[in-house]
């Protein structure tokens, strides 16, 4: 392991080295009117310097006074050489001279993300909407699951070690990007929970009581560190302040305690308040107060965060109406040596433990704090719904709903996972009338009907929700049984993936077949729109995006495969092929997409047709993607996630 507390040597590969004469220039003599901040390491100015074309910066110079100096300069310099993403400030380089030591960076026109919430700062105009204070979450979120986990062509990992909402800038589209790396250090490869031993350095009101207490830094106390940032986001608070009572003073203590007492609706920000959907609310508390626990064992991980963030997003953004159980969930009750014998008495049926407790919903927002919250008794009361009867059989209300959420405000339920009687799948498809057929294949029939979207009860031809019917023979499931596949299912949500709304097994089935419905997508396959004679070619950005829709579901298949539950099988093999419930489609607006293979993959970004539309930059960039892909040596081909990132790099790189 290597440590940036040593003293590498500048690494200044890809950063520039200006002459002092060049940031004066740029900084007009370091003019008060150009400072734009100021932080430990000294005052930030914004500049202008030109390489050609004239460019806006932000020039960080060392006051000789301040306790950092050239260690915290040389981490700097060598992690943001390293260290180059989307969602990290960039450097653009440094000076360094006798007595000055300078680092030029890009220029983030919004300033902090904290100047926003807290509203102080030259560049707080308004408060900030929550859908804006999820995205600049996310981003910060993968920035720090960048740092914390690299990439294969980036192995070293990072922990940024100074997590806060002034590290978080943002630029003109509110993009948010982590900056300040001066305290990082380069940590062990492999284990999240692996340490390294150091002085403690930090802000206080961010700082993981963990490593307070025993000077062993793990990427947890960035986690730690960012539930206090989320916590920031929701109350519009900052970490300290020490004006108001003393229970209050800091804001992750307090902030636990009000959710702990069920209290949490009296400390969210009034601006606010009035736009956090229910279901975001109850998610995005739960994932903050996980990141404060305090085993860092039971934190969750920045990759994790992201998944259950964009979640989050989703649900704000009502592009999931219904509740849907994310994977990232296993691991809010399911602690090691936790006792669920509080929880529900043990079903006959055969999900294991970890199912029903995932399914059920988690009772304990956080193992720390009492079982007590508005936040739990809402889990807890969906839960009730679906308590196995005296028997231990699991018992389905009488619409046979399997799990409900129960939304603020009384409204009508809305079922998450129907289990559809044979009777009202004729009624949907119109007793299997061949004009409702779809498609058929060997082992799958695919019908069209509609339900109404709040009971999943059939509807007539056109009202309401359109959904598909799909007819699968036993052959076509191999040889999983039915609890597996329902397991699989039930968990099998997300943003861009088509979204199972429920099954059938009934008895009165034709030949005991299963049926499965799910969401109809408008706009049909991908190779349609790819292959389809006289199809209007769709454009590069859309193919990007569609790309990157596809691969964030496989990203996704691939997390909940890699659950314990699921590690009897792939989810890629079972999903894609045999299954068929995740054969993904393009919707509505394009924006939550997938492809049918990765062949179509390839075909889709190579196509020869749109070469010459295609940015030079990012057809090479693409090029090399696909190839990789290709690898025929199994180990060499990247993992899902990490073309996710490539993708979403080349995606900013053709917008920008
Ligand atoms: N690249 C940038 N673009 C725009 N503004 C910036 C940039 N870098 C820093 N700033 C502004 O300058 C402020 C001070 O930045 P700096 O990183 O030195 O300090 P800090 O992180 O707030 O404090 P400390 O260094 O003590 O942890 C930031 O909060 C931000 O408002």
């Amino acid at each position: 392991m290597s440590d940036c507390d040593g003293s590498p040597s500048t690494s200044s590969s890809s950063s520039r080295r200006f002459s002092l004469a060049d940031i004066q220039s740029a900084t007009d003599n370091f003019s008060d009117e150009l400072v734009i901040g100021q932080g430990g390491f000294g005052k930030v100015y914004k500049g202008s310097i030109s390489d050609g074309e004239s460019m806006t910066v932000a020039v960080k110079r060392l006051n000789p006074r301040s306790r950092q100096g050239a260690r915290e300069f040389r981490t700097e310099i060598e992690m943001l050489s390293r260290f180059r993403y989307p969602y990290l400030v960039s450097l653009i380089g440094y000076c360094e001279e006798p007595d000055e030591m300078i680092l030029v960076y890009e220029y983030m026109p919004r300033g902090n993300f904290a100047d926003h919430l807290h509203r102080s700062g030259k560049n707080y105009s308004a408060p900030l909407p929550w859908l804006r204070r999820l995205r600049i979450c996310i981003d910060a979120a993968r920035g720090l699951d960048y740092l914390h986990t690299g990439t294969s062509i980036q192995p070293d990992r990072a922990i940024h070690r100074d997590v806060k909402s002034s590290n978080i800038l943002l630029d003109h589209n509110w993009d948010a990007k982590i900056s300040d790396f001066g305290l990082s250090k380069l940590g062990p490869e492999d284990q999240a929970y692996s340490h390294v031993s150091t002085e403690v350095k930090g802000t206080f009101g961010y700082l993981d009581p963990e490593y307070y207490l025993t000077r062993r830094l793990t990427r947890k106390s960035d986690v730690y560190a960012f539930g206090v940032v989320m916590l920031e986001a929701l109350c519009g608070r900052p970490a300290v302040d020490l004006s108001g009572d003393e229970e209050q003073w800091g804001l992750a203590g307090w902030a636990q305690y009000c959710i702990g007492e069920g209290t949490v609706d009296e400390i969210i920000d009034p601006s606010v308040k009035e736009e956090i959907k229910q279901d975001c609310l109850m998610d995005f508390v739960q994932i903050a107060v996980e990141c404060l626990r305090n085993i860092p064992r039971k934190r969750p991980t920045m990759a994790e965060i992201v998944v259950r963030l964009e979640f989050a997003l989703a649900m704000q953004e009502g592009k999931n109406s219904y509740k849907i159980v994310k994977p990232a969930k296993l691991d809010l009750a399911l602690q090691e040596g936790e006792d669920s014998s509080d929880v529900v008495k043990p079903a006959k049926m055969t999900f294991s433990r970890k199912v029903q407790r995932y399914f059920l919903g988690t009772t304990s927002v956080n193992s720390d704090t009492k079982p007590t919250s508005k936040v739990q008794r809402n889990h807890s009361s969906i839960s009730n719904s679906i308590l196995p009867d005296k028997d231990g059989a699991m018992s389905n209300n009488q619409d046979g709903v399997l799990a409900q959420e129960l939304p603020s405000g009384g409204q009508t339920p809305t079922p998450s996972f129907k289990q559809f009687t044979f009777t009202e799948l004729k009624s949907i498809t119109k007793n299997f009338s061949n004009e409702r057929i779809l498609s058929k294949g060997s082992h799958v029939v695919a019908f069209k009907g509609w339900i109404d979207e709040k009971t999943y009860n059939p509807s007539e031809f056109g009202v309401g929700m359109a959904v598909v019917v799909k007819e699968i023979t036993p052959n076509g499931f191999q040889d999983l049984g039915l609890s597996q596949i329902l397991e699989f299912l039930r968990n099998c949500s997300h943003p861009n993936l088509v979204k199972i709304l429920g099954y059938c097994t009934s008895e009165y089935s034709r030949d005991y077949n299963m049926f499965l419905v799910h969401e109809y997508m408008q706009k049909g396959s991908l190779d349609n729109h790819l292959f389809r004679k006289g199809a209007e070619p769709l454009s590069w950005p859309i193919r990007l995006k569609i790309a990157i829709g596809a691969a964030r579901g496989i990203a996704f298949l691939h997390t909940i495969a890699k659950q314990n539950m699921y590690s009897e099988f792939e989810a890629s093999d079972i999903l894609l092929d045999k299954i068929l419930v995740c054969r993904r489609e393009v919707d509505e607006d394009w924006a939550r997409t997938s492809l049918s293979s990765s062949g179509k993959l390839k075909s889709t970004l190579m196509g020869m047709e749109l070469q010459e539309r295609i940015p030079s930059r990012a057809a090479r960039q693409v090029a090399q993607l696909v190839l990789q892909c290709l690898n025929t040596e199994l180990r060499s081909r990247p993992s899902m996630e990490e073309v996710l990132f490539n993708l979403e790099t080349i995606e900013k790189g053709t917008s920008s």
